[in-house]
């Protein structure tokens, strides 16, 4: 089968993966409330098409923090792609370079950075970090992102402490033998691999290891250590996007990290209009969570992103195709939203703004 939706690359991949990997991807957090919201907000805004206009030529290339982009996504930072493929994040970065989309690489990364770099030379690239107690090997991280030409550090802000995954503490989750966080000690993350306390191995590791002590203060302790853009990931409401910017950061990811941290947290459609009016225009807001489709993509444009992240679909790619597999995603979400732009009479970027949307009536059912 050749797919042709996002959904059709996730039933190839489920057919390939051990089933607790299954649920370590797909899973969220609680009664998966926020992880379902996810997919059903993209469905409760329609768009609303121009006609006669000429869409001969339609154009989704963009421009992020200096770096060209064939349309405005990216991949967003997930922990372990070895998980998928034997490649892991090295045939991540070719196929997020070879469709011209942008890859945030993950802490969590099962290849070091330096080989994710060599894998596709001068292609977009950010660094995710988690705020580890151990700040010697986060300036250390720091100071290998910068050498191996990473563009921008991404904190992820939503993450205390991992959330409540019943699917990972049922299957008590840990990473099989020959997978390891490459970039960080060994010792570091060897609790990830057991489970001794009934816990999952990934809860454990986290619990060691991060640092829910972190207030807005601490920002300035890592932005004294890099001239990189810092991005906040994980903010969802306009009072902390108000406070991401006075200290000093250089955008934002709207996300509820797929629903796998806060149960109950908003999908970021619902909140993203808030945000991106609560921050200065010259600071990109991102987006992530539940986008399946290009029409999601032209959605979340819409509401002012200034471009959105793919997660779970580019490791269903990853998992039954390699390299070749993620970029057909990544194809396919690109595709996509140019065939919307051209179909909604819409065909620039800036034709995607608020007037492109309006929200689908709350007394009718979001259609499935
Ligand atoms: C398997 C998996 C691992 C993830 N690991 C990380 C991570 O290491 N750091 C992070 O900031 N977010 C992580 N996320 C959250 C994603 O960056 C993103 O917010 C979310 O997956 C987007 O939703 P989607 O999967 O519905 O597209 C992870 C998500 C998944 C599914
Ligand atoms: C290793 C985990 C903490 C990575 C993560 O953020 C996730 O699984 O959502």
């Amino acid at each position: 089968m050749v797919p042709l939706t996002l959904a059709e690359h996730g039933e190839l991949a489920k057919g390939r993966l051990p089933a607790v990997i299954w649920d370590f991807f797909e899973g969220g957090a609680g009664a998966e409330w926020s992880r379902r919201a996810n997919l059903a907000a993209w469905r409760r805004h329609v768009l609303r098409p121009r006609v006669l206009v000429d869409v001969s030529a339609p154009d989704c290339g963009t421009e992020l923090f200096g770096d060209r982009l064939a349309a405005p996504f990216g991949v967003a930072p997930m922990a372990y792609h070895q998980l998928a493929h034997p490649d892991g994040e090295c045939a991540t970065a070719r196929a997020a370079s070879e469709a011209g989309a942008l890859l945030i690489v993950s802490i969590f990364a099962s290849r070091t950075l330096e080989q994710i770099a060599a894998a596709a030379p001068g292609a977009a690239r950010w660094l995710q970090l988690y705020w580890l107690r151990d700040r010697e090997a986060l300036t250390a991280l720091v100071r290998r992102a910068e050498q191996a030409d990473y563009r921008a550090l991404v904190l992820t802000v939503d993450a205390p402490k991992v959330g409540r995954r019943l699917r990972d503490l049922r299957n008590a989750f840990a990473l099989p033998a020959g997978l390891a966080a490459a970039n960080l000690d060994a010792e570091l993350t060897s609790s990830a691999r057991q489970s001794a306390t009934g816990r999952s191995g990934i809860e454990e590791h986290s619990r060691q290891q991060f640092d829910p002590s972190i207030t807005w203060a601490d920002l300035a302790w890592l932005r004294q250590r890099t001239r990189l853009p810092l991005v906040l990931k994980g903010v969802l409401t306009a009072e902390d996007a108000r406070l991401a910017v006075e200290h000093g950061v250089d955008g934002l990811i709207v996300s509820n990290h797929g629903g796998r941290q806060l149960d109950g947290a908003p999908p970021a459609p619902a909140v993203l209009p808030e945000i991106v009016d609560a921050v200065p225009a010259d600071h990109p807001v991102l987006v992530d969570g539940g986008l399946r489709h290009g029409t999601d993509l032209a959605k979340a444009l819409a509401l002012g992103a200034r471009a959105a992240l793919v997660g779970r679909p580019v490791l269903w790619g990853l998992a039954h195709g390699g390299a070749d597999g993620a970029r057909a995603v990544l194809d396919l979400v690109r595709e996509e939203l140019l065939d919307t732009m051209v179909l909604a009479g819409r065909p620039t970027l800036a034709d995607l703004d608020r007037d492109a949307l309006a929200p689908w009536p709350a007394t009718a059912a979001a259609p499935r």
